[in-house]
């Protein structure tokens, strides 16, 4: 039987990516194999991390328990977690959940694309500021469509540049559907968007994390 090591499970409003603002039933998972300079749960990462094991089939009742349909699979890094393609497939054949997972760019996701259709995926794509560029899967813009979405959390111009030039570069904004947002506390989002208007970036969305201006930004559980 699959088992996976869960962080955290809330429900809650989902604060980034496609489904902003709706209610997301949302499934943390422990470990990364990235370690970006501004990861706001790096504590999920250590290897220390409390978790609770749980099954697919516990994971599945208790996103069906909450009543929420949109289920949001995060981390740490939820592709690299063993038989996370069996909760995938458990996932996808329930019609009534609309399933996304938040992934960090590094892991190829054609496995997981020829698996189910009915699974969104929100790629990052980690920015010079994270450190963790060079682990990039380029690949995956040759799968992803309007379903999906590709984040670039930026901290400084340099990481709007780079960001600019990789939309550009793979076409995303006609592809799929492009975030900006900022790391949160290190850039002014009013310079987002001025970037955003000097460069003529149309069809990419500037986004805040809608949690931490709710809640207190440190939070866990929301
Ligand atoms: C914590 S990660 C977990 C999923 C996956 N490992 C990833 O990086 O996409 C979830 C999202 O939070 C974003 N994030 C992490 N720390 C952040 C920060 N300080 N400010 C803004 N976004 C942040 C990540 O870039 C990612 O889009
Ligand atoms: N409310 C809320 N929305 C989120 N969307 C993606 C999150 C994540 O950590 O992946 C997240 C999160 O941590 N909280
Ligand atoms: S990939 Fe995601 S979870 Fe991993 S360190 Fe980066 S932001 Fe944090
Ligand atoms: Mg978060």
């Amino acid at each position: 039987m699959a088992k996976f090591k869960v962080a955290e499970r809330f429900v809650s409003i989902n604060g980034e990516s496609v489904k902003a603002g709706e209610l997301a039933v949302f499934i943390r998972f422990t470990g990364c194999n990235l370690n970006c300079s501004y990861c706001d749960t790096k504590w999920a990462n250590e290897a220390d991390a409390p978790y609770e094991e749980l099954t697919d089939e516990e994971i599945y009742d208790y996103i069906k328990r909450t009543g929420v349909r949109n289920v949001t699979l995060t981390g740490g890094e939820p592709l690299i977690q063993k038989d996370i393609d069996k909760l995938l497939l458990m996932l996808a054949m329930d019609e009534e959940l609309q399933v996304e997972v938040e992934t960090n760019g590094s892991v190829d996701i054609a496995e997981f694309k020829a698996l189910t259709d009915r699974v969104a995926f929100t790629l990052d794509y980690k920015l010079p500021g994270s450190g963790m560029e060079s682990n990039m899967c380029f690949s995956n813009y040759n799968y992803i469509d309007k379903k999906d979405a590709v984040k670039f959390v930026s901290g400084s111009i340099k990481d709007l540049e780079t960001a600019r030039d990789i939309i550009h570069e793979w076409a995303l904004d006609i592809k799929s559907n492009v975030y900006i947002s900022p790391v949160y506390g290190k850039i002014n989002p009013e310079d987002i968007v001025d970037f955003m208007i000097e460069n003529e970036m149309n069809g990419v969305k500037l986004q805040l994390q809608l949690h931490k201006y709710i809640w207190d930004p440190e939070m866990r559980g929301v």
